[in-house]
């Protein structure tokens, strides 16, 4: 038998309280895919994640995660990184202590920890290439350590689907690359990827499969044939150039911030 969808949406209506902001959406995200999620703000990209681990409200159709339908608790199988700017990083917890917490269920009051989970934490940090900070506050990160710790928080739960909510964003470039590549050697591993993204050159260029998305799904499937302008004018509401360099996909915006201007010629005086 063929193994369960990590994600399954079926004509899905859902939002915050009686107010929708997803509306039919289906999708299917198979075990060990990587697929991104590209929309404007306001898209729900978020809200798509939060449905998924029991954080926004169904009002119609099914979701399920390897098979079985989301509750109220994520379960144990999913990890989630929500966005670095949602977290209270001045809070005083140290990095290993922060790691360990995405074992606790919502509802354990006290946790207390085994010593092989506290070994599987260190195992983690050292894998994400942060084995060194496991002592340290998490507010004295820079932003990747900060991503990295989240990713270790996912993980030691053992997850074989993550959620990742614009795991490039507030980085720099070089951490973006390293963050990136992470993440592909966990799909490498087996692990099933969903993120969402504003970088469309990125998911261009690394991703099998991308989702452009506006309320619901407008778009679907491999890069090259996702990305066209109709496809981007539909989903952004906004004109942007596509353009083809053999496999390679470039999305360029379409309206230059300035204007290209012949340069200024200095007044002339004669001499004298
Ligand atoms: N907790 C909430 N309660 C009520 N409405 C919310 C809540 N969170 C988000 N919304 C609304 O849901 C809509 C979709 O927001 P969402 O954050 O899912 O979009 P997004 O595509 O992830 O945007 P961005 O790219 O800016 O992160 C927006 O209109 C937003 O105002």
């Amino acid at each position: 038998m063929a193994p369960a969808p990590a994600v399954e949406l079926v004509d899905v209506t859902a939002g915050y309280g009686a107010v929708p902001v997803l509306e039919r959406l289906s999708l299917r995200v198979e075990a060990g895919e990587l697929v991104g999620v590209v929309g404007p703000s306001g898209a729900g990209k978020t809200t798509l994640l939060r449905l998924l681990t029991g954080d926004a409200d169904r009002h119609h159709g099914e979701v399920r995660l390897f098979g079985e339908p989301v509750g109220r608790r994520p379960p144990r199988r999913v990890g989630v990184v929500p966005q670095l700017g949602t977290i209270d990083w001045d809070f005083p917890l140290r990095v290993r202590e922060a790691v360990l917490l995405g074992l606790v269920p919502r509802t354990r009051r006290v946790p207390w920890f085994a010593r092989d989970e506290r070994q599987r934490v260190d195992t983690l940090l050292e894998r994400l290439g942060i084995g060194e900070l496991g002592d340290r506050f998490i507010r004295e990160l820079s932003g990747g350590q900060q991503q990295r710790v989240l990713l270790a928080r996912a993980l030691v739960r053992e997850a074989d689907l993550l959620l990742l909510d614009e795991p490039t964003s507030g980085v720099d470039l070089a951490t973006r690359h390293d963050v990136l590549h992470l993440i592909g050697e966990l799909n490498a591993e087996g692990i099933a990827v969903l993120l969402t993204t504003h970088d469309l050159n990125w998911v261009a260029t690394h991703l099998p499969r991308i989702v452009c998305f506006a309320s619901g799904v407008v778009a679907d499937g491999p890069p090259g044939s996702v990305l066209t302008s109709e496809t981007l004018m539909l989903t952004y509401g906004a004109p942007m150039r596509v353009v083809r360099d053999g496999g390679t996909v470039v999305v360029v915006d379409e309206e230059p911030l300035l204007e290209a201007r012949s340069p200024a010629v200095p007044p002339t005086r004669p001499l004298g």
